[in-house]
């Protein structure tokens, strides 16, 4: 069945033709995203929804989506995706990192220029017949010291424009390596420093817990009078109302808003200073932008539909479509593995260990190990993924190790996992053979060939005479057809392993008469 996309918001129509040339269904209902009650109750019907700002991916939202593999962000921020929600539910989050950052600087600067010459007045002004030429005195920005509160993406193509403007350009980020703020030309300063220098300020952080309020009405206090104050990156990093009041007072001499700490903003405290802009969130609102997050949207969640490739995914390593067909069998290697170990162990696990040997460990082993995790847990918790394994792990306090080491021993890759709990350690071992088929080779030690087949019954006994045949004779009275049979010791008269492949499930009361077998020590129906 063809996957199927639902846009909830107004993405350029280029997203639409992309899905469809890439077979997949789409519907387009660029409305949508602002109606939360019908977009949970039609989500279980998509494996993917192409959201901007205006969707909200609630825990509710995604509750009922079922189905849903991928919310594919065209633009850069996701905070409107509760993403450990996302991710607990196995749902990747991607997004698309640069395709809007010329066009938000742009606007940045556009609103920098319209604070200093206050355009937006002047026009409204003229227009309603005024001629009001003494009213209107701007300032030069030449010469003048721009501060910029994160130097990313945004924040560097806004320093490199301003330059250009021939600006004094200064800037606060802790990510900022002084290497990289030489590059491009900017001076790496501490907030207070930004803060008493700075003729204007324009913010580009994320908004997060340390970012939030980073213009407090402390930090305002700190700054230079008459400083305008530029913030298209999030509402929230500036106290709305303590901007408010340093407006009346004078101290700062305008400001100009793209982002509100509430959005749709219908009101605000910063509405009606006359040396206030406002603007709709229309930071990437081009039509190159616009076209640009769209088509990267379209295609990375059509890789991922279809082919497994992730790329600008926020909760998932990145994995190229050339790298996912390799991946493949050693993903469905991991995942048995651990559904093998998970199978057998009843008890708290503590922590689990894979190693990587030979080619394999040359490949994403994270991908690898989440598929491992998410094997060994799911006998516990049905709706584990490979996406959700590490955090459901480390909710439960599961310490996740991993060892690679590139030289191959016996075979040219082998993954061996080890489960340890507070009574016991179990290692299991697989490879994947030239055919694309993984294989268990080697359990507690014990070498054996088998291939992870839907039922199978697992035998721990003593390696004595007689247990073959009595334990064949018990599967036969069962009427239980053999379809392979895997045995294996660590020395003669030791312990012994028999994993054997059968036709149809295997009854509870055989599982019990195989147990009290002389010699067997454990006996464990096994589904793959
Ligand atoms: N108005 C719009 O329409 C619009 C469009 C695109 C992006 N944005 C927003 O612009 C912001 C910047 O986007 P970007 O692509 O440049 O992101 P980015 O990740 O490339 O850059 C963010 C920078 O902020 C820095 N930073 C993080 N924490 C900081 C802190 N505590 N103090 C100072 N700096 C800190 C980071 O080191 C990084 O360099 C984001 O919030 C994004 O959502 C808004
Ligand atoms: O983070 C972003 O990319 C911007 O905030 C743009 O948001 P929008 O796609 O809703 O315009």
């Amino acid at each position: 069945m063809a996957p199927r996309v639902l846009i909830s918001d107004a993405l350029s129509p280029a997203a639409v033709q992309i899905f469809k040339d890439r077979g997949i269904e789409v519907d387009f209902q660029p409305a949508l995203g602002k109606d939360k009650d019908k977009l949970a109750e039609i989500i279980g019907n998509y494996d993917g929804l192409a959201i901007r700002s205006a969707t909200k991916v609630t825990p509710k939202i995604l509750a009922n989506a079922t189905r849903l593999k991928v919310v594919g962000r065209a633009g850069i921020g996701v905070d409107n995706v509760d993403i450990p929600a996302a991710t607990a539910k196995g749902v990747i989050v991607m997004n698309t990192p640069f395709g809007n950052s010329i066009t938000t600087a742009e606007h940045a600067i556009a609103m920098m220029f319209a604070l200093a010459r206050e355009i937006p007045a002047a026009d409204a002004s003229t227009q309603a017949g005024k001629w009001e030429k003494n009213r209107f005195m701007g300032v030069e920005l030449t010469a003048k010291t721009l501060g910029i509160i994160g130097c990313g993406n945004i924040g560097s193509i806004v320093a490199d424009r301003a330059i250009g403007l021939k600006m004094k350009v200064i800037a606060f980020d802790p990510f900022l390596s002084p290497e990289r703020a030489k590059d491009i030309g900017v001076e790496k300063v501490e907030l207070d420093d930004l803060l008493a220098r700075a003729d204007v300020i324009t913010l580009h952080t994320p908004l997060t817990d340390k970012t939030r309020n980073v213009l407090s009405a402390e930090a305002i206090a700190k700054t230079k009078k008459g400083v305008r104050i530029v913030n298209c990156a999030r509402g929230g990093l500036v106290d709305e109302a303590a901007l408010a009041q340093a407006l009346e007072s004078g101290h700062v001499a305008g400001a100009a808003f793209d982002v509100f700490i509430t959005e749709p903003a219908t009101e605000n405290p910063l509405f009606g200073y006359p040396n206030v802009i406002c603007t709709p969130h229309l930071g990437a609102s081009t039509t190159e932008a616009q076209e640009n997050v769209a088509l990267q949207v379209a295609e990375q969640m059509s890789d991922y539909l279809l082919r497994g490739a992730i790329s600008n995914a926020v909760n998932f390593p990145s994995i190229t479509a050339e790298e996912a067909p390799k991946l493949k069998p050693f993903i469905e290697l991991a995942e048995k593995l651990g559904s093998f170990a998970g199978q057998l162990t009843d008890t708290d696990i503590q922590t689990v260990r894979i190693t990587y040997d030979g080619a394999v460990a040359g490949l994403k082993i994270k991908a690898l190990t989440s598929a491992a995790v998410a094997g060994l847990l799911r006998p516990a918790l049905a709706d584990i993924n490979v996406v959700s394994a590490p955090s459901i792990a480390k909710e439960r306090g599961i310490v996740v190790e991993e060892t690679t080491r590139e030289i191959a021993g016996d075979y040219e890759s082998l993954i061996t996992l080890t489960v340890i709990t507070e009574k016991m350690e179990r290692s299991i071992s697989g490879t994947v053979f030239a055919d694309g088929r993984p294989r268990i080779v080697d359990i507690k030690g014990i070498k054996v060939d088998a291939e992870f087949a839907p039922s199978m019954l697992y035998v721990t006994n003593e390696d004595r005479p007689g247990f073959v045949g009595r334990f064949a004779s018990l599967l036969g009275d069962a009427g239980l057809n053999i379809a392979t049979f895997a045995l294996g010791r660590d020395r003669q008269g030791g312990d012994a392993i028999a994993l054997v492949e059968v036709d149809g499930k295997v009854p509870a009361e055989l599982v019990d008469k195989v147990q009290q077998l002389p010699s067997v020590k454990q006996a464990k129906p096994l589904a793959f």
